[in-house]
């Protein structure tokens, strides 16, 4: 099946974006619309081998590509964003821009770049596997066209949401930007437990693999609020009742909100740091 796509450049070949580039491929993008600015040589040579796309080592090599761009994802780390924007903006001004950076603003985005036509977008680790969640936020300066493109570049690694104000990124950082974390936190917990019991860790940690993808397809499916998902599996006097038990005497549900809060405020702080 093919996937028609105006020319891409991203700048950074990490995780990121890997999964953004190995999804559009997967759809069907010809791999020679996409160029990645990547100056580790291991890393871009990795994405040559596994992705086939041209990667290359600097904005000066990634010229040509960069005055052809219709669009230019933006997945290197908060704190170089500045710099690495420095060399790429003056080839580039054509382009729609999209970061996927944490807690850098459009606003230092749109200076940076020398074009409002900024979008933001957190994704998260899941995009890897086609299962990805990502929250956006557009400038009022792109138009209906950039923000179409937009979705179909991050839709190709899962699924998208807008929101309506900036700030609010940094609230679906702490939530499903990081959030995949938590839960392979949990899965970790979950699978000593079940070692301790004298459970294979193998089959320990398929269990809970499958108890979390299985409860979450619940949730998706039933329509239904997770508290009363969570009552329904709660017999009285029974086993979930003794566990919800422990984990309230342990102050885990404040921990955890406690958690998310202290990722917002650390987005917030990379805006300031690092948007300049
Ligand atoms: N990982 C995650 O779960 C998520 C990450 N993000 C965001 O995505 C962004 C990228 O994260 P991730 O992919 O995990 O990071 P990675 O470190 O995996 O990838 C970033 C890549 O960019 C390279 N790089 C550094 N400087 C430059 C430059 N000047 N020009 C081009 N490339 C450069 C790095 O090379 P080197 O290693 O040599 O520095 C590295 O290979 C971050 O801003 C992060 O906030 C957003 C959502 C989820
Ligand atoms: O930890 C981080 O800063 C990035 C952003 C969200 C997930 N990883």
């Amino acid at each position: 099946m093919s996937f028609s796509l105006p020319p891409i450049v991203f700048v950074g070949g990490g995780n990121m974006a890997s999964a953004i580039a190995g999804g559009l491929l997967r759809q069907g993008a010809p791999a020679a619309d996409i160029t990645v600015i990547e100056p580790l040589a291991a890393q871009a040579q990795a994405l040559r081998e596994r992705l086939g796309v041209a990667a290359l080592p600097d904005a000066e090599a990634a010229r040509a590509a960069l005055a052809q761009a219709a669009l230019v994802v933006w997945a290197v780390k908060p704190q170089v964003l500045a710099q690495a924007a420095e060399p790429v903006a003056p080839h580039a001004r054509q382009a729609l821009h999209l970061s996927v950076a944490a807690g850098i603003g459009t606003d230092s985005l749109a200076r940076w770049l020398g074009t409002p036509r900024v979008i933001r977008a957190m994704p998260n680790t899941p995009a890897l596997a086609g299962r990805g969640m990502t929250g956006l936020y557009a400038r009022p300066e792109t138009s209906e066209a950039d923000r179409a493109l937009a979705c179909r570049v991050i839709d190709a690694t899962g699924e998208h949401l807008w929101v309506s104000e900036e700030p609010l990124l940094d609230a679906v950082t702490a939530l499903s930007g990081s959030g995949p974390a938590y839960v392979f936190y949990f899965l970790e917990a979950m699978q000593q437990a079940g070692v301790q019991m004298g459970l294979p860790a193998a089959d320990a940690l398929r269990l809970a693999i499958a108890t979390f993808s299985g409860a979450s397809a619940l949730a998706a499916q039933s329509g239904e609020p997770p508290a009363a998902l969570r009552e329904r599996v709660t017999s009285k006097g029974g086993t979930t009742f003794a566990a919800l038990s422990a984990l309230q005497a342990a102050g885990v549900d404040a921990a955890f909100i406690a958690a998310m809060h202290a990722a917002r405020q650390r987005a917030q702080e990379l805006g300031r740091e690092f948007g300049g």
